[in-house]
């Protein structure tokens, strides 16, 4: 299977804690890897060096065989990596179609022509439509974004990374304050995304985590302690002992 992101030997230090004990995982296409552990184990630290905001102390990150461990965030994103759920960055007063369309706009490369002419760029305009239908949220797009519920706002936030073509997700929490039902309506629509683009998911619920996951890595104080299918995470003697067990 097709290896989209690749994440060779990461390792990060702060001060005595080694936040990254020499991490290698990968996703492939199709699939939700998903990532777990305890509070503290390494997981955003982990997020943040592949998606660029973090230089690992040593290690690489490979988007479809290019080596992108200098590349900044933004121009990871550009090559397709997408990073969704870290801090809403939605323009609030504005409307779901705008936000969407500023994201299509960048995406393209030109975020100056925005307030002059997007309203007529009929290829943007399709393209933003498009990633509503997506996610569902085509019906809503001429609700300004402060009214939508918290689920809404991260099926907004997936639309807006659908603009930029995604190669590969970076998801951080995505069910994070959402309620039982915003939490089952998300995990639908990630379940579906998957075949977009391979989902790399980093997620405390493990509900959505076990409905969703076609492999899941466990992280323990830095180190990936086993990868595996749900049976084989949920049956793993020692991912029980080190985190599941502690949430029985
Ligand atoms: N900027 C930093 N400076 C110092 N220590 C840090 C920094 N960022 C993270 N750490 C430490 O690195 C370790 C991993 O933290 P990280 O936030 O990546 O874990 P996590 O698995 O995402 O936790 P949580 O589930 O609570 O979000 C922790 O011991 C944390 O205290």
């Amino acid at each position: 299977m097709t290896v989209v992101l690749e994440a060779r030997g990461i390792t990060k230090r702060f001060g005595a804690v080694v936040a990254s004990d020499a991490i290698s995982l990968d996703l492939r296409a199709g699939e939700i890897h998903a990532v777990i552990g305890p509070n503290g184990a390494g997981k955003s630290t982990l997020i943040a060096q592949i998606s660029g905001s973090l230089a690992p102390d040593a290690g690489s990150v490979q988007l479809l065989g290019e080596d992108i461990t200098a590349l900044p965030p933004r121009l990871r994103a550009k090559k397709g990596l997408a990073r969704t759920f870290q801090i809403s960055a939605l323009a609030m007063e504005d409307t779901v179609l705008q936000n969407v369309l500023l994201g299509a706009v960048g995406a393209a490369g030109s975020p100056w022509r925005f307030w002059r002419s997007v309203g007529a760029d009929r290829d943007l305009r399709g393209k933003a439509e498009a990633a509503l239908e997506r996610v569902g949220l085509l019906s809503e797009a001429h609700r300004v974004v402060a009214t939508l519920s918290h689920g809404q706002r991260r099926q907004l936030e997936v639309a807006v990374a659908l603009t930029l073509a995604p190669k590969a997700f970076l998801m951080d929490e995505p069910m994070a304050g959402l309620g039982t039902e915003g939490s089952q309506r998300l995990t639908a629509m990630l379940d579906g995304l998957r075949r977009e683009a391979p989902i790399l998911l980093v997620e405390h619920d493990m509900d959505a985590v076990f409905a969703l996951a076609d492999r899941i890595s466990v992280l323990v104080y830095g180190r990936i302690i086993a990868t595996g299918s749900v049976e084989e995470i949920r049956a793993n003697a020692e991912v029980r002992a080190a985190y599941l067990g502690e949430e029985a």
